[in-house]
């Protein structure tokens, strides 16, 4: 079983609320995705959480530096997942476990960029992180890159920590993420994207889940 979650990465506020209105009955996880936390800031999360009370909430801050103080009022307002880059190196990482510490919450390091992915997801395991966040971005997927060899890296690892997986995830590569060890997969175009975005959600949720 593994879970799911949204990526809502829309800058228009509205338009967010409506996606998540419509997504979040068939996935577990709703991010507010970085592109729209930067632009619509904290008061899209207050928003989302108080309509969504059964949904976690990840919000991909991907912080880069002064890690507690960056990630603490997101907590405070109800995230239940911050992401910390794991290119920020690991003061900044301690940071938001710090924060997230505070408010028994959970924090992603995202492997995005990070040279040394087993080096640092060892590290950042050690000092408390929840999740790794195995991550193909939006620019790397457009110049033909997948999260399936890094993956495959982060999970021979076994360190105890969950692995989130981001990067042009669909319904026909959701069995092989899982598979391939994936305890939570995020969908962002494959369901945006989509003519019938609540029918894609429960699409993957359903594979994800079985
Ligand atoms: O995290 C993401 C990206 O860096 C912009 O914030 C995406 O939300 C993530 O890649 C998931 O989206 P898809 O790759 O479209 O599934």
């Amino acid at each position: 079983m593994a879970l799911t979650q949204m990526a809502l990465d829309s800058l228009d506020f509205d338009a967010t609320v409506a996606l998540a209105t419509k997504v979040a009955p068939h996935v577990d996880i709703l991010e507010i995705g970085t592109p729209c936390i930067k632009h619509n800031g904290i008061k899209l999360l207050e928003t989302l959480r108080a309509k969504f009370p059964k949904n976690q909430i990840l919000v991909d801050l991907k912080t880069m530096d002064a890690g507690e103080y960056e990630a603490e009022p997101f907590y405070k307002a109800g995230a239940d997942i911050c992401t910390v880059l794991g290119a920020s190196g690991i003061a900044t990482i301690k940071g938001v476990i710090a924060a997230a510490k505070k408010y028994g919450k959970e924090v992603q390091v995202d492997m995005i960029n990070v040279p040394n992915k087993e080096a640092l997801a060892k590290e950042a395991v050690a000092a408390g992180a929840h999740i790794i966040g195995v991550h193909t971005g939006l620019d790397a997927q457009a110049a033909g890159h997948t999260p399936f060899a890094d993956l495959a890296a982060i999970a021979a690892l076994k360190t105890g920590a969950k692995i989130s997986v981001a990067g042009g995830v669909k319904a026909a590569t959701t069995q092989q993420v899982k598979d391939a060890g994936a305890a939570i997969i995020v969908a962002g175009a494959a369901i945006y994207g989509a003519a019938d975005p609540a029918a894609a959600a429960a699409e993957i949720t359903k594979i994800a889940h079985g």
